[in-house]
């Protein structure tokens, strides 16, 4: 398959291994320097574009991709929120593809089905009280993590006493710590810390008087990562439309 990149930072450079060494051939490597090769046969010629950037430019690398008539894989994080229900639109209404992920590995994937699973369950628990808290390195521009959203957005599905979530506190690469823990009883707080070189660990945690109840996952490199949006991009060669992680891994 003929893969281009948009994007070759540190998820761009994983991508290319992982994708070289599934046998695919690398066509067009688009970052800020160079981003008008994107109107270019060789940009055109790949089967899918595969898009990790940043949240302010994204959306535009998405529009930009689908005008060469190139399917799109994104995993960059920050720009749904603003932007999902248009290209959802795109995708429904003028025949783009766009598969997006907040967090392409299969271990996040499994994680995500055992925290609805448990958010389901504390339905008949009301003793224990939900938070959230993500760790990233302190390169990261967006807070909390596409991930922690989409792991609030399935506690929210499951879990009848939560209505939205907010965001908690955020603890800055020196240490010092802002927002509040403090919220309304139907508010899930989603904290954040940037530290290091974190490639990401996500925690859901449960409180009682009694105890506690915690899942986590610890991301221990970025190929999960890459290799998950290789995967995504094999799928979305041969399939149409807003695809995501249910469509790869149906469990
Ligand atoms: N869904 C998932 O599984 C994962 C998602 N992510 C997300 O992916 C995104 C990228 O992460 P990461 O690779 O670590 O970030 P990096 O900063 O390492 O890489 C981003 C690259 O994109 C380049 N870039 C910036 N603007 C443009 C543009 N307009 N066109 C083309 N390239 C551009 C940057 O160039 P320059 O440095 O010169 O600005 C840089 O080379 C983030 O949003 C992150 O949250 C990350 C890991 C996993
Ligand atoms: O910026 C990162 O590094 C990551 N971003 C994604 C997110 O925002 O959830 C996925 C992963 O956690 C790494």
């Amino acid at each position: 398959m003929k893969i281009a990149l948009i994007g070759y930072g540190k998820m761009g450079k994983e991508i290319e291994k992982i994708a070289l060494s599934r046998g695919h051939e690398i066509v067009s490597i688009i970052d800020v320097d160079n981003h008008q090769d994107m109107d270019s046969d060789a940009f055109r010629s790949a089967d899918v574009a595969i898009e990790f950037t940043a949240p302010s430019v994204a959306y535009g690398n998405c529009l930009d991709a689908f005008r060469q008539g190139v399917k799109v894989v994104s995993g960059s994080t920050g720009w749904m929120g603003e932007h999902g229900e248009e290209m959802r639109r795109l995708c429904k209404e003028e025949g783009k593809t766009l598969f997006w992920a907040s967090n392409f590995s299969l271990g996040v994937a499994i994680f995500s089905a055992v925290n609805k699973y448990l958010a389901k369950i504390m339905n008949k628990f009301p003793n224990y009280d939900v938070s959230m808290v993500e760790t990233h390195h302190i390169h990261k521009l967006d807070a909390p993590s596409g991930t922690a959203i989409t792991l609030a957005e399935g506690i929210l599905e499951n879990l009848d006493r939560k209505d939205k979530w907010v965001m908690g506190t955020l603890t800055a690469p020196d240490g010092t710590v802002s927002g509040t823990t403090e919220c309304a009883p139907d508010e899930l707080p989603v904290s954040a810390i940037r530290k290091d070189e974190v490639p990401g660990i996500h925690t859901v945690r449960y409180e009682s008087e009694a105890d506690s109840i915690i899942i986590t996952h610890d991301a221990k490199n970025r190929k999960g990562f890459a290799l998950g949006a290789v995967l995504a991009a094999e799928y979305t060669a041969t399939h149409e439309g807003f695809l995501g992680m249910n469509d790869l891994f149906q469990f």
